[in-house]
C-alpha cells in the first residue's frame, strides 16, 4: 500500500470577508488499504480527498504520496492516484464507450488498434463489452459510473480516491459499485454517506467543520458518527 501523508496541511479560499478556512491544519498518515471519509454535507470531505491527487492544493503544509509532493510532482502523483467523481459525466469525455476507455490507455498503448483491443478487454472484464460502441450518453447511471471506474482503473493506479461514487445510483447499482470498490486490490480512499459501506473499511475519518474530529477503526468511527449526527 502507498503511504499518504498530510503534514500540517490547510486549505483556505478567498471570500468576501477575507480568507475562509475550509480545512483546518491537518496531519495524517494513511497506510491502510480501505479508508473512508464520512461526515456531514459541507464538512470538508471532498476538499480532503481532492488534496490527495492535487485537484485541490494545500494553502500551507504538504501532502505526500510515497514521498512525492503532490504540489510539486503532481504528474507522478496522478499516475499513482486515480480519482472517481460522484458524477461520471465529469470524466466521460469521448463519444463512445470503447473510445473513452481507450483514451485512458493512451499512455500505455501507443498504437491505436492495440489500444482499442486493450480497451475492449477492460470493458469485457467489467461486464460492459456489449456496450463498447454505444454513445456514453445512452448509458444508465449505473453503467456510466462503472465505465468511469473502469477507465480510471485501466490506468493502473495504486490508489483510488472515490468521491461519493454511489450517491447518484439506485440501490442495486450502489451495492454493485460498493462491492466492487471494497473488493479492489488497490488502496481505496472513499468519501461516502453510505455508512454501512464506510463501516466495512479498515479505517474511517469523521470530518466536521473542516477538521478531522474522529479517526480510527471504521466500525467504531461510524458508530460514533451515528450517535452524534
Ligand atoms: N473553491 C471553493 N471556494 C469556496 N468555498 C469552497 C470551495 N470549495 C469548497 N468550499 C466550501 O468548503 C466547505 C467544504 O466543502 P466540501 O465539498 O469539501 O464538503 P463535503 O464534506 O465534501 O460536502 P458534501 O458531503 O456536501 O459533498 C463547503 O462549505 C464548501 O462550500
Amino acid at each position: 500500500m502507498s503511504t499518504i501523508s498530510l503534514e500540517r496541511a490547510t486549505v483556505r479560499v478567498p471570500s468576501n470577508d477575507g480568507d475562509l478556512t475550509i480545512l483546518e491544519e491537518t496531519s495524517l498518515e494513511l497506510t491502510e488499504q480501505r479508508i473512508a471519509l464520512v461526515g456531514p454535507n459541507g464538512s470538508g470531505k471532498s476538499t480532503l480527498a481532492r488534496l490527495l491527487n492535487g485537484l485541490v492544493t494545500a494553502t500551507t503544509g504538504r501532502v505526500l504520496v510515497d514521498g512525492l509532493d503532490v504540489a510539486r510532482q503532481g504528474r507522478d502523483v496522478r499516475r499513482r492516484v486515480g480519482f472517481v467523481f460522484t458524477d461520471p459525466a465529469a470524466q466521460l469525455v469521448m463519444p463512445t464507450v470503447v473510445e473513452d476507455v481507450a483514451l485512458s490507455l493512451r499512455r500505455t498503448h501507443r498504437d491505436k488498434e492495440g489500444r482499442r483491443r486493450a480497451a475492449l478487454q477492460v470493458l469485457a472484464s467489467y461486464g460492459l463489452g456489449e456496450l463498447a460502441d454505444r454513445s456514453v450518453h445512452t448509458l444508465s447511471g449505473g453503467q456510466r459510473q462503472l465505465l468511469a471506474l473502469a477507465g480510471v482503473l485501466a490506468t493502473g493506479p495504486g490508489v483510488l480516491v472515490a468521491d461519493e461514487p454511489t450517491t447518484l445510483l439506485d440501490l442495486a447499482n450502489s451495492r454493485r459499485i460498493g462491492e466492487l470498490l471494497l473488493g479492489l486490490p488497490q488502496q481505496l480512499v472513499l468519501v461516502t454517506h453510505d455508512l454501512d459501506l464506510a463501516a466495512r473499511c479498515e479505517r474511517a475519518l469523521l470530518v466536521d467543520g473542516g477538521r478531522v474530529v474522529a479517526d480510527g477503526e471504521a466500525a467504531e468511527v461510524v458508530a460514533h458518527y451515528r450517535t452524534t449526527a
